[in-house]
């Protein structure tokens, strides 16, 4: 794969920007790739084990120089970095995020940026409950989709060579709407990750009354509950808080349709919980059948992946 840009600056360093250095290495996508962490711990971790070809003290000597900036900090601090890099940005120079979030991250940091750089917002669909520096693997992005959301006016260019990007990062890359994004996101990401939280707790909650039998006997799903509520509390804090309303949009639907599920239940309903499982499977099946799936094991019609 070509190099796609000379130098790249990754500000934050943990799952998603140590991800990207390997997944850059292992591509050669860029000449240098400089490195920064607010806290001195996590920069000696990136020097320890090798991450990015040069860790610097400050946001503004990393970015200096790099004609790819990637902000990769938690959604409620973006604005804040952009502001602290703003005046050391190189002319010309592609500033990007990976934050969950696309509308309020765009008017944290839009503002902020002068208007000889071009800004692109991005979230790459792919993730683990780990965080930190050490948490990084090359693979990650691999089939996995990489967002665009290009502010009005944005450069096509600067647009085409960071889709290339992405591309040799291993993902697939669409662009979209940024509270289309956010509207999509509440649905598949942020509402289900809530939804596990509070499920997570309700366990732990009676987990005190059964002397842990929830936890020992919990099946795959639930345990799957467990891995999305063990993600990074900062992390998701901020989503919820800048994903306001599409997330309290989706949970109030959700709401409602719990309280019919509830009502079936306790009405004896048969019919209705059956007609709504039934859904529901359709969806998933035909989710495998368009082969959209590629982690499902009946993906490709009963062969695993390769
Ligand atoms: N984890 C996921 O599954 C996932 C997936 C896609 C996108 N994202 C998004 O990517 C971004 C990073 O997530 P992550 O999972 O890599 O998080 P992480 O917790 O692993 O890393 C975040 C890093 O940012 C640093 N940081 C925090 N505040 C900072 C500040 N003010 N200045 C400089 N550095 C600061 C932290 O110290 C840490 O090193 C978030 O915006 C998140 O919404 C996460
Ligand atoms: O696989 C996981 O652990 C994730 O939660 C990843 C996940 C997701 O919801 O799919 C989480 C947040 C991101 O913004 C993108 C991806």
């Amino acid at each position: 794969m070509a190099q796609m840009y000379d130098r790249v600056a990754l500000i934050g360093l943990g799952l998603i920007a140590s991800s990207m250095f390997w997944a850059i290495k292992r591509a050669g996508l860029a000449g240098e790739v400089t490195g920064y962490a607010r806290s001195a711990a996590t920069r000696q971790t990136a020097r320890d084990i090798g991450l990015c070809d040069r860790i610097c003290d400050t946001a503004i000597q990393a970015v200096e120089g790099a004609d790819l900036v990637v902000l990769c900090v938690p959604v409620g601090v973006m604005g804040a970095v952009a502001e602290e890099i703003a005046g050391a940005l190189k002319p010309g120079a592609t500033v990007t995020d990976v934050g969950s979030v696309k509308r309020d991250v765009i008017e944290q940091v839009a503002p902020h940026l002068p208007g000889d750089v071009h800004f692109i917002p991005g979230h790459p669909l792919a993730g683990t409950e780990h965080s930190g520096p050490t948490s990084g693997f090359a693979e990650l992005f691999d089939n996995r989709w990489c967002l665009l959301v290009p502010v009005e006016g944005a450069d096509r260019g600067a647009v085409a060579q960071l889709r290339a990007f992405w591309e040799g990062l291993g993902s697939n890359v669409e662009e979209m709407d940024p509270d289309h994004h956010d509207l999509v996101l509440a649905v598949t990401s942020h509402a289900p990750h809530l939804i596990a939280y509070t499920m997570v707790g309700v366990a732990d909650d009676l987990r005190r009354v059964t002397d842990s039998e929830v936890i020992k006997y919990s099946a795959a799903g639930f345990r799957d509950f467990t891995r999305i509520a063990a993600s990074d509390p900062t992390m998701w804090r901020d989503v919820f808080l800048t994903n306001k309303e599409a997330t309290l949009e989706i949970l109030g639907r959700f709401t409602e349709e719990l309280f019919a599920l509830q009502r079936a239940i306790r009405t004896g309903d048969g019919d209705h919980l059956h007609a709504y499982f039934t859904r529901t499977r359709a969806i998933r099946r035909g989710i495998i059948e368009a082969g959209q799936d590629t982690d499902a094991p009946d993906f490709g019609r009963g062969k695993r992946k390769p």
